[in-house]
């Protein structure tokens, strides 16, 4: 997703959402799962790792530093430890030549150590190609397959950092305060200690294992297993009402005190849901679909699959984008094996499938080019919020956001309208839809930055703000029916006719079907003088399913962004930046020569390449200023972490300039009180930022994101963006060009 300011802190807020979010509730607690889909029968190691129930020694003396653990079993050996950190480079094999039982050196059935997801996550640390990561993670699904089959949906939710699927919104819930005490509590060290290692290091992981290592225990509790850490960071998540932040704690620190060696850095992580652990999306289920393969049982493709790795793959992707649900699949496949998934896990209403994306294309010309001899239609590109409106059978609606998040309490105004205007003859429905800032009265679309004032949750309907009208433009799911696989024409009809529409709050996206490139034209026009961002262009009849989670052919987009005419660049001065690895994002602004002022503009996210962030930083960096200048125009919403003198000039090329509630640029000129900005700036460059992750297959490079929020999640970024196509590059419209330092003469505005 691709959005101005605050669209970017919706998407953020989804990753905070997602990176939280966890197991479907009563499965994985319940342990439901399938047996081992390995059949060979292997001796377990001699050298076998304590399990969680082994030796209970009461006579033990409590530990001297820090407060005494609740449990006083010993359990996890050095030896122990030391035998599987022998064993665990073995894990980087590839796949097909790794033998599971070689690193599995405890006893076959019992509980998997936590420790070998740590060891493993320090080594996928180390890695920054994709391809050994999701080798060193199907060789960590290839251990627990052949040991013990049941850890392996909590070994998948902690290498996805969620606790339940996303649509679920369970969220750990917990503040780095939290943490802090947990940790201080866990090592016998007083707070400030903790908060002062943890500035000085940077990484509260680190810190972790710092204090772990430098204490010495005379017993220790049982060792940790991934199971237990899975289900304790759910009762975390699930804790709610008074006190619930002190069970947390305790919760956070009952686990630190059974952490041993690298374990307490990766339990800290996960806590703060950090970005430095755990594996994309993507990676994951390609790592799940080829360890399936090479599971013994269910092995055997059907005749007719010449890479079954890689059809695997597909099939588990594919699978995952129409139930995001891993309990669900990972059930499906330990029990009938990866080739009938298809059939055994299905569309269910009520969980959000993947939504379907467009690819960009720069012209009409370039549309009937990719598109010949195919029927398709234009739609308005609204821009909004993308919905999924789910109605059940009972009444009940819930509506997902692109990433999947619950956001019925974001829009009661749409739940009552929806369930208002459907006609009586439908009593289920999925409905694919974008949510538009609505001027009733004016009868006009409002900016996609008016309808991000819409507080995020549990909003009344008798305190809205800014109005909504729902687009209408797909339907997948109808009274019983998948509509997925019928085509798109088949799919409007049913859409058609089962609303009934009402301006300003229910309509359909306006379509036109053509192929005459001058009524394209004319509708393109017609559609941003609308305030859309451009057209949507689908395939109508042949090769036009609903494809979830796919930026399919099947649909193009073509916003006015693109179009090579329009965007002209702009010279700007950076004021101020926000922090991220280096700064994440600066806070541009233009000269107002009239009243002698810099006036903010827009934050430019990224857009350049490491190198010049870089080099951008350092040269910045030596123009710190303790606070703005009183001749800074800024928002008061605006926190940088620094600013700037203002010394350079940036030559950056923007696509569009909007009326702006957060900048300064032409006040009183524009509007009384509102300014414009330059949103698309940011919109442009986070897709830079996308591709960047994807070609170098690393996830560094998005750390330099910033948002309005925090940085904290910026992770969701990548796991949706697998498929974002290099074309998006080429035409990006606005992008840091060039930059100029030019003196500028501070005497001059004093
Ligand atoms: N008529 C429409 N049909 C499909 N999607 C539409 C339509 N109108 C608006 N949209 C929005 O456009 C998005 C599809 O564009 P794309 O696949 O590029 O996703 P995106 O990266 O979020 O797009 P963008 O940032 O350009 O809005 C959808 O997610 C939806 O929010
Ligand atoms: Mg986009
Ligand atoms: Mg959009």
């Amino acid at each position: 997703m691709t959005k101005p300011p605050s669209a970017f802190d919706a998407l953020m807020s989804g990753a905070r959402a997602a990176a939280a979010a966890a197991a479907k509730k009563k499965k994985s607690e319940q342990s439901q799962q399938p047996t081992a889909s390995s059949s060979k029968k292997r001796k377990p190691s001699s050298s076998t790792l304590p399990t969680p129930t082994s030796t209970l020694n009461p006579n033990e003396e409590p530990e001297k530093e820090g407060p005494p653990p609740t449990k006083t079993r010993h359990v996890s050996s050095s030896s122990a430890l030391q035998e599987l950190k022998k064993r665990v480079p073995q894990l980087t094999a590839k796949p097909s030549k790794f033998d599971p039982s070689s690193v599995a050196c405890w006893e076959k059935g019992t509980p998997v150590p936590f420790s070998l997801l740590a060891l493993a996550l320090d080594m996928i640390s180390l890695e920054p190609g994709r391809i050994k990561m999701t080798d060193i993670a199907c060789n960590l699904m290839k251990t627990v397959i052949y040991s013990t089959p049941e850890d392996l949906v909590p070994l998948i939710y902690l290498l996805a950092k969620r606790v339940a699927p996303a649509h679920e919104g369970l969220e750990l819930g917990i503040g780095e305060t939290s943490i802090i005490k947990a940790l201080a509590e866990a090592t016998g060290r007083t707070e400030s200690k903790i908060k002062k290692l943890y500035q000085d290091e940077g990484d509260l992981g680190k810190v972790a294992k710092e204090c772990r290592s430098s204490q010495s225990m005379m017993r220790k509790p049982e060792a940790l297993t991934i199971r237990k850490v899975f289900n304790t960071f759910r009762l975390i998540a699930k804790e709610s009402g008074r006190d619930s932040q002190m069970k947390k704690k305790n919760h956070i620190k009952a686990l630190l005190v059974a952490a041993t060696d690298c374990e307490p850095k990766y339990l800290i992580r996960f806590l703060q849901g950090k970005l430095r652990i755990g594996v994309a999306e993507q990676t994951l289920l390609a790592a799940l679909g080829q360890a399936a393969v090479q599971s013994e049982e269910h092995s055997k493709p059907p005749a007719g699959i010449k890479s079954p790795l890689e059809e695997a793959v597909k099939i588990v992707k594919q699978v995952y984008s129409v139930l995001p649900v891993y309990d669900e699949i990972v059930s499906a496949l330990l029990t009938h094996g990866v080739w009938k998934l298809p059939s055994t896990c299905n569309f269910t209403p009520g969980i959000p499938v993947g939504p379907m994306l467009s690819k960009p294309r720069k012209g009409i010309s370039d549309i009937l080019n990719s598109l010949q001899d195919v029927q398709f239609t234009c739609e308005y590109k609204y821009d909004g919020e993308r919905a999924q409106v789910h109605y059940m059978e009972n009444g009940s609606v819930e509506i997902y956001s692109r990433n999947a998040e619950r956001n019925t309490g974001k829009f009661p105004d749409v739940v009552a309208a929806i369930s208002r205007l459907k006609k009586s003859t439908v009593s289920s429905f999925v409905l694919d839809c974008e949510i538009v800032g609505y001027n009733r009265e004016k009868q006009t679309i409002r900016p996609f930055q008016d309808l991000t004032t819409r507080p995020r949750k549990n909003v009344s309907v008798d305190n809205i703000k800014v109005d909504v009208c729902i687009f209408a433009f797909d339907i997948l799911y109808l009274n019983g029916r998948v509509l997925l696989q019928d085509n798109l024409k088949i799919r409007r009809e049913h859409l058609y006719a089962s609303f009934e529409e009402e301006t300003g709050v229910f309509q359909y996206a306006t379509a036109i079907t053509s192929n005459d490139t001058e009524e394209i034209q004319k509708f393109l026009d017609k559609a941003v003088g609308s305030s859309c961002e451009g057209l949507i262009i689908k395939t109508l009849n042949e090769d036009s399913t609903y494809e979830p989670s796919n930026r399919s052919n099947n649909w193009l987009k073509l916003k006015k962004d693109y179009l090579d005419n329009i965007g002209d660049s702009m010279d700007l001065v950076p004021i101020a930046a926000f922090h991220g690895r280096v700064y994440g994002a600066f806070l541009l602004a233009c000269y107002d020569y009239n009243n002698e002022e810099f006036q903010s503009i827009c934050k430019i996210g990224t857009g350049f390449t490491e190198e010049v962030l870089e080099e951008r930083s350092k040269s910045l960096g030596s123009q710190v200023i303790p606070g703005p200048k009183r001749y800074y125009r800024y928002g008061d919403k605006m926190k940088p972490d620094v600013w700037f003198e203002a010394s350079e000039v940036w030559e950056v090329k923007a696509a569009d300039l909007t009326i702006s509630p957060v900048h300064r640029a032409a006040v009183g000129i524009v509007d009384s009180d509102k300014v414009a900005e330059m949103y698309n700036v940011q919109k442009a460059t986070q897709t830079k930022e996308k591709e960047t992750t994807k070609q170098d297959g690393s996830e560094s490079p998005k750390k330099q994101i910033c948002s309005e929020d925090e940085d904290e999640d910026e992770d969701e970024v990548a796991d949706e963006d697998v498929d974002v196509d290099v074309m998006h590059m080429k035409m990006k419209i606005s992008e840091l060009l060039s930059y100029t330092i030019v003196p500028i003469e501070s005497q001059h505005f004093c």
